[in-house]
């Protein structure tokens, strides 16, 4: 990519620099909990705990060996991963430590607002209740949002609980979710293997949450196709895409250039429904082929409204400001398009509608006037 510098006419550089896109505000609405522990916390969890199943103890190999096993090629294979995680996420301490952690890493990338998911049903093997779970990474964030502002930086983190899609433990998770709605917890997921598990087979937990007037997310097409997303806002009435990578394929470039949208992608465009991609990720389990042939280039250029997440920062080895580099050098983006993604992931969060007004006029929009500001004096550009 081509580093356009300040010209004589006195136009701003093209290409944000690395600096920049971190010191940019970030809004993060796709984040796994337990896809995002540090791997130096992982070997120390799992020293108190005794868990002896851990690859290795060396914390920059066992960075190195998430990053590698998750580079499957396959959503099944990369999901593996996450025994070694979970096993280390079972008392109140560790999940304490793990979101406080969390909190605090996506802080310092510049990230303002962060939904973070996780299963409580995968941190109960030690004994704790569901409760306990959700009320130790409630604890964690508020500890990890402390530390933030202690930085310098300001951070706020809502958790979304995700129901496992080949369990059967799904109301009793939005149940969970809709007790601890002004408690913490900001809305509901499913996550799991795609295939062979459509999320129809939870139809009376999305049911229960729109009787409730609560929001929730759904993982579709990223390892399956059109019929997942179909169904995910169809039948179950989805307020956004986790991923949504395949709505792609309901969408024809002509030889001479023009596109056609199906019903489907139309829909989705029409209704302005969040697509919450996350670019890395996707190549890992080969939902894409790169950086600059993955769909998010050309869904941006179609006013889908698009937003851009991490997913699992350990297993993808990447961070807000990482995903944001991969795309600005595809596809050319100026700090405008990112200032838009940005723009896109609040507009879309579970948050009450004057606490995201507040967030877009007064942190993320005079953020990136001050970013686009800095040429003129000199600064950062570079
Ligand atoms: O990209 C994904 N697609 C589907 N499921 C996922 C993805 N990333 C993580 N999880 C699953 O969600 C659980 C709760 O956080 C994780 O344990 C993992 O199994
Ligand atoms: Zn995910």
């Amino acid at each position: 990519m081509e580093n356009e510098t300040v010209t004589r006419a006195g136009t701003a550089p093209r290409t944000p620099t690395a600096d920049q896109i971190r010191r940019a505000p970030k809004v993060l609405l796709h984040d796994h909990l337990d896809g995002g522990l540090r791997p130096q916390t992982i070997v120390e969890l799992a020293a108190a705990c005794g868990y002896e199943g851990l690859p290795t103890t060396d914390p920059v190999e066992l960075g190195e060996w998430f990053r590698e096993a998750a580079d499957s090629g396959s959503l099944e294979r990369y999901l593996e991963t996450f025994a070694h995680t979970c096993a280390v996420m079972q008392t109140r301490e560790a999940l304490i430590r793990v979101a406080a952690d969390c909190a605090e890493d996506l802080a310092a990338d510049g990230v303002v607002y962060a939904e973070v998911r996780y299963a409580p049903e995968q941190h109960l093997e030690a004994g704790l209740t569901l409760e306990q779970v959700v009320e130790a990474v409630n604890e964690g964030f508020r500890e990890g949002e402390r530390r933030a502002r202690e930085a310098g930086n300001r951070i706020r983190v809502g958790a979304l609980l995700t129901a496992m899609r080949h369990a059967a433990r799904s109301l009793e998770i939005a149940e969970l979710a809709n007790r601890y709605r002004d408690r913490g917890v900001s809305g509901f997921d499913i996550a799991g293997a795609e295939a062979g598990y459509p999320p129809t087979r939870h139809l009376d937990a999305f049911e229960y949450l729109k009787r409730e007037n609560n929001h929730f997310t759904i993982h579709a097409g990223e390892a399956f196709g059109l019929p997942s997303i179909w169904q995910a806002l169809q039948w179950c009435g989805a307020d956004r895409l986790g991923h949504g990578v395949r709505i792609i394929d309901d969408i024809e470039t002509r030889p001479d250039g023009s596109v056609r949208l199906g019903r489907l992608a139309a829909y989705v465009r029409d209704k302005r429904v969040p697509l919450e991609m996350c670019p890395t990720s996707n190549l890992q389990t080969a939902a894409a082929d790169s950086y600059a042939e993955h769909p998010i280039g050309l869904l941006r250029r179609l006013h889908f409204r698009v937003t851009v997440n991490t997913d699992n920062r350990l297993m993808s080895g990447t961070s807000m400001s990482r995903e944001f580099e991969h795309l600005v050098e595809a596809f050319g983006y100026t700090l405008d398009d990112l200032q838009w993604f940005t723009l896109n992931a609040m507009k879309s969060a579970f948050l009450p509608f004057d606490e995201r007004l507040a967030m877009i006029n007064d942190v993320i929009k005079p953020g990136y006037a001050e970013l686009k500001a800095e040429w003129l004096f000199g600064g950062a550009a570079s």
